[in-house]
């Protein structure tokens, strides 16, 4: 055969075998993944090409996704999961789903958790690759998504920029920020209206907090910044997502392209700072978490490598990492804690006493806050009852065995901590009752196995950023319970459904009125 004629050959098996692979991927690999996974003693509900279960995920719930006003129940786990509520009733509390042509092990039994995580060390644990391009924009290749040896390295580097000596810089910020929204809420009242959506105000200071504490952004830029990160935010989570489905992305080509373009006009914005922070950079005084980083890489090399470990694209994507990771989670917790207080004015009463007899005139730092002990009971509370970060995921980098089950490498796991912080066979019948005192001699609440209570994750890659939002929820809580009392609207309208994090679908509006 001629040279011409051979390529010519080549060119036109070319979409055949493009075919062949594309047939093998995402149709041939699934089922034999399902018939493996099968083998290896998991069931759940059948799956169909090329959704996988996804269509019934969008089937809604009996119940309906709004619990209206009436029903403040906190017994929300088959509102804001229904499908996994209607699986657990049929193949209980470990079952693999699927999200498109991608297998899914839902884990809602803590003693199954516990087996299988004592077999894997933090870095030997994956996070799922299909979501890391979905995600990018977000996250990039931050803290919240590398893996192996190279997690290990940034979570050296980025652990000790939160510890209580360094998050003490950041509590005036906090301080200054909340006072801000504080100045807001009276005008608003003074002006006669007193019912606040206390979610949307709470999650828009988090967000200049965390641009502050983060970047060392103040005022206009530090507002552009967040607003920017939340429309990328709502962009991403908002609209029906194929994720797992072959072509997945095309479904929604408009709010993709949407999302790539925020991305990159944060990113340039974000880049602007930190160059400008590394050439001051022997300079360095700003004690924000991006100087703290840059202080602990300050030999600074001309092949764009940070000292020990950072690119300015690592920082670029931790900072991102923090901004998401960090402020709505933190912002959501507050704002659930004011729903429940509202719902239950004993505990406000309770807080402001305890907040009178250990602050009092004191400045807010780090030592003071740490004797309100109610007030870590209240917020352990809430966070069992309304876990912002509503579950925990990983990917299987080798096989697992845990007892006669095996799971193989590369099976995605999805860790339901709604469902596990709303199971009566861990907590017992008072399961969806409002009772801090639960925490009161026990850090765990009382919950019948260690690992049933995870707001903030486990093992070696539970969350980083836990003490920094500690620190946030109390200097918040503790500036608005003493200005003001809480009681829930008659608008208000219950539904906690989540976009990532768990959140009241319609705002949360409370009637506020100055103390
Ligand atoms: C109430 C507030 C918060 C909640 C409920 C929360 C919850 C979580 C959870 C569940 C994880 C996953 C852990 C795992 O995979 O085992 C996580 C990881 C993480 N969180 Fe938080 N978080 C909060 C606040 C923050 C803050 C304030 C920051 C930073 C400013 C932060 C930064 C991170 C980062 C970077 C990770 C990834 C850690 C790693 O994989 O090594 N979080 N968080």
């Amino acid at each position: 055969m001629e040279f011409s004629s051979a390529v010519a050959f080549i060119f036109s098996i070319l979409p055949l075998l493009l075919l062949l692979k594309l047939t093998f991927s995402w149709w041939v690999s699934p089922i034999l993944n399902h018939l493996k996974l099968k083998r290896c003693g998991f069931g759940g509900p059948l799956p169909s090409f090329p959704l996988g279960n996804i269509q019934e995920m969008k089937k809604k719930n009996s119940l309906s996704s709004s619990l209206g006003s009436s029903n403040l129940t906190h017994d929300i786990h088959s509102t804001v999961f229904p499908y996994f509520s209607r699986w657990q009733n049929s193949h209980g509390k470990v079952f693999i789903y699927w999200l498109g042509t991608e297998p899914f092990l839902y884990i809602a039994d803590p003693e199954f958790l516990k087996k299988m995580s004592t077999e894997v060390l933090a870095k030997r644990w994956g996070k799922p690759r299909v979501f890391r391009h979905d995600r990018d924009p977000m996250f990039g290749n931050g803290l919240v998504m590398v893996e192996g040896n190279e997690w290990v390295s940034h979570r050296h580097v980025i652990a000790p920029a939160f510890s209580p000596l360094n998050l003490k810089a950041m509590a005036s910020m906090m301080t200054e920020s909340t006072n801000q929204m504080i100045d807001r809420w009276i005008a608003q009242i003074n002006s006669g209206n007193p019912k606040i959506d206390v979610e949307r105000e709470v999650v828009e200071t988090a967000g200049e907090i965390i641009a502050k504490t983060s970047f060392g952004m103040k005022g206009k830029n530090a507002k552009e910044v967040s607003e920017k990160l939340r429309a990328l935010q709502m962009t991403l989570f908002k609209t029906t997502r194929y994720v797992g489905v072959p072509f997945g992305k095309c479904f929604n080509v408009k709010k993709t392209l949407e999302a790539k373009k925020l991305g990159k006009e944060i990113d340039k914005l974000l880049l602007s700072v930190i160059t400008s922070r590394m050439k001051s950079i022997k300079r360095q005084t700003q004690e924000d978490l991006l100087g703290l980083l840059l202080q602990g890489n300050n030999n600074h090399q001309d092949d764009g490598k940070l000292g020990k470990t950072f690119t300015t694209r690592d920082l670029l994507d931790e900072c991102k990492t923090f901004f998401f990771a960090g402020h709505e989670t933190t912002a959501l917790a507050i704002s659930w804690t004011l729903f429940l207080l509202a719902m239950h004015e004993d505990w406000q009463i309770q807080l402001r006493d305890e907040i009178r007899e250990v602050v009092g005139d004191k400045e807010l730092d780090i030592n003071t806050l740490a004797g309100l002990r109610k007030m870590k009971w209240v917020m352990n509370e809430v966070l069992r009852l309304y876990p912002t970060a509503p579950n925990v995921q990983r990917q299987a980098r080798e096989d697992i065995q845990v007892d006669n089950l095996t799971v193989p490498n590369g099976t995605n796991m999805w860790i339901d901590v709604v469902a596990m912080h709303h199971d009566p066979a861990l907590w017992g019948k008072d399961v969806n009752e409002f009772r801090p005192e639960r925490f009161m001699n026990d850090v765990n609440g009382g919950c019948n196995h260690k690992m049933g209570y995870l707001p903030f994750g486990f093992g070696g890659r539970m969350c980083v950023g836990r003490n920094l939002s500690f620190m946030e929820y109390k200097i918040v809580l503790t500036l608005l319970l003493s200005r003001f009392s809480f009681k829930v609207s008659p608008g208000y309208n219950h539904a906690p459904s989540i976009m990532l994090s768990l959140r009241p679908t319609y705002g949360l509006l409370l009637i506020v009125q100055p103390l």
